[in-house]
């Protein structure tokens, strides 16, 4: 058994005066990409300065105005990026480069250094608040940790003052989750004294679940509680900075955004520390199914993984919210049967809001048109393999023919797992177009007799011996059919026949497709027919339930 009372529960808070379960997310955030920091500080192979100018331009053109672009004065690589992003002139005017630094004064100077050339920076200094952190790591008391982030402000301020661009201050409790609220008001308020923010400049307050230690209702409470204590709080951006360790930093960054929040630090698909930060992506796409517009260019996500993919050297998964590979793809039958009729009125209405049954998005609008919605295997039913047929091939099967068929599919992925569409489609061949067994249709003639009847005069082979057969019937069909009743032997009925062409143009080809009862076994089939004649087709489609009538009696 699991030893779950190794573990101690995360207090709830006794907060009756929240307002955010009430709120609606109205607008977006400010986005902050912290991909190139914390993404890059948790992968094994952490990128090289190409990956990450190829990172960094993918976060430029996604419309990220803030980001943070590493630690410069950890290490030589980071260092040497930001003066290659500066030497190259890689930074657009209007986005703003974010540095990460600990409150140290010899690693707050190398910062300094390398952004100079910059005009507008975000310096972002940190260190952890928890009652954990303070007791383990630091061996502090409260007092001390609160100095460690007045003299970190210190620092920057007196770097800043000798800057010549124009620097801005972060500061992240880190930790936040695990400290006492009004600890961390204590240590930020400290901050924001020695800092001195106003309206125009203000400072950004990141609140970090650096571990998400409990349900995202409790970081909103908190979230909630510190933006209604800030003092000044017009001088203040409120960020956060969710990590995803219980799976719900999407949650806790949306619940955050209701409680007051202004900005949101996260990453693409949630790359960074253990299970990740906050997927900025999904946030935005979640925003965007509302009818919000996420302020982000997400239009292509497949470009996004790709680049991702090759700079982070992790795959995205293919369940991962609005970009796995699977995501848009139904394999059960009824959900198929669903988004076939979904899309099909959607189409029929000409309407213009997105309303498709198990499809939160239209997968078009972020660049997945060729996405296959319908995938076909032993959990799929009839609409499924009509969808296909419809989508991939341009055959509109008769609603009572797609069972029929299904049966037919149904059986090939008992067998094989997954049927793609081309086998779908050469199973379709081979069951319905090719069959030439035992009849072969050769020729048809068909005239009108009067308004109405109609004389077929038909040559076609039946078991090998060559027949020609003439007949009236009360239209081209009707006489066929009877025509070869004579010959053959065989008492058939016409129970449904439909048709359409196959595609526009002038060679367009007409699909015919006629249900047969074979009246002597009462045996029931469908055959289908293609011509660019349209009685070519409907006799040709007659001949392939023949066959199929045929086939059954064997
Ligand atoms: C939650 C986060 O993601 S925080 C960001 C984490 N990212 C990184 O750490 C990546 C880059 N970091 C590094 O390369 C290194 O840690 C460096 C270069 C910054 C510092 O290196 P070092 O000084 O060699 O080692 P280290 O980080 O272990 O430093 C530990 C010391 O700094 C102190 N310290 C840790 N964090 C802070 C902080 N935010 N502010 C001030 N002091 C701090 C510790 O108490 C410890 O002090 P001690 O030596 O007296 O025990
Ligand atoms: C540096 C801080 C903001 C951090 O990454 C965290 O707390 O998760
Ligand atoms: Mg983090």
């Amino acid at each position: 058994m699991l030893n779950y009372q190794k573990y101690k529960r995360v207090p709830v808070m006794n907060y009756p005066e929240r307002e955010w379960p009430n709120k609606q997310i109205e607008k977006a955030p400010m986005w902050c990409s912290v991909d190139l920091r914390d993404g890059n500080q948790a992968l094994i192979e952490p990128m090289v300065v190409e990956e990450k100018i190829e990172m960094f331009n993918l976060l430029v053109k996604l419309g990220f105005k803030a980001i943070e672009i590493g630690f410069p004065s950890a290490s030589q690589i980071e260092y040497d990026f930001l003066r290659e992003l500066v030497d190259r002139k890689l930074i657009p005017d209007d986005v703003t480069i974010q540095v990460l630094v600990q409150c140290r004064e010899h690693l707050i100077k190398r910062t300094f250094e390398s952004l100079e050339g910059i005009k507008n920076a975000v310096v972002h200094i940190y260190n952890s608040t928890s009652t954990l952190q303070r007791d383990v790591v630091f061996g502090l008391e409260k007092d001390a940790i609160k100095q460690i982030a007045i003299e970190g402000t210190k620092l920057v301020k007196k770097y800043a003052e000798e800057f010549p661009g124009k620097i801005t201050l972060e500061y992240s409790p880190e930790s936040f989750t695990g400290t006492e609220l009004d600890y961390a008001l204590e240590v930020c308020t400290a901050v924001q004294e020695t800092w001195e923010p106003d309206e125009d400049n203000k400072i950004i307050f990141n609140l970090p679940a650096t571990v998400e230690m409990t349900t995202p209702n409790v970081y909103a409470d908190q979230i909630e509680w510190m933006h209604r204590h800030f003092k000044d709080r017009e001088n203040i951006i409120i960020s956060v900075h969710p990590h995803n360790d219980r799976g719900t930093g999407v949650a806790a960054a949306e619940l955050a955004l209701l409680a007051g929040a202004d900005r949101v630090e996260g990453t693409l698909f949630g790359n960074g520390e253990r299970t990740g930060n906050v997927d900025v992506l999904t946030v935005a796409y979640n925003m965007f199914s509302q009818g919000i517009n996420p302020e982000l260019e997400l239009e292509h996500v497949n470009e996004i993984i790709e680049i991702y993919e090759r700079c982070c050297k992790i795959p995205v998964h293919v369940r991962h919210p609005y970009a796995g590979k699977l995501v848009f793809t139904a394999f059960s039958g009824s959900h198929q049967d669903a988004i076939n009729k979904g899309i099909r009125a959607m189409r029929d209405r000409g309407q213009e809001i997105w309303e498709v049954p198990y499809l939160p998005i239209d997968p078009c609008d972020v660049g997945r048109e060729y996405e296959p919605l319908v995938r076909i295997n032993s959990q799929s039913g009839k609409g499924g393999v009509a969808f296909v047929m419809d989508t991939y091939f341009g055959y509109k099967l008769p609603k009572p023919m797609h069972k029929e068929f299904a049966d037919v599919i149904q059986k090939m992925s008992e067998q094989q797992g997954e049927v793609a569409p081309d086998q779908i489609m050469a199973k379709f061949e081979e069951e319905y177009l090719q069959a030439a067994e035992p009849f072969e249709f050769l020729k048809v003639r068909v005239e009108d007799i009067g308004d109405t009847d109609s004389h077929a005069k038909l040559l076609f082979k039946y078991n090998d011996e060559d027949i020609l057969a003439e007949a009236d019937g009360n239209g081209p069909i009707d006489a066929v059919k009877n025509a070869i009743e004579e010959h053959v032997g065989m008492e058939l009925k016409v129970l449904d026949y439909s048709e359409h062409s196959l595609a526009v143009g002038s060679d367009a080809k007409a699909a015919a497709y006629i249900q047969l009862m074979d009246k002597k076994t009462g045996n029931i089939t469908y055959g289908v027919g293609l011509s660019s004649n349209i009685t070519r087709a409907s006799v040709k489609a007659m001949f392939s339930a023949m066959n199929r009538l045929s086939r059954k009696e064997k």
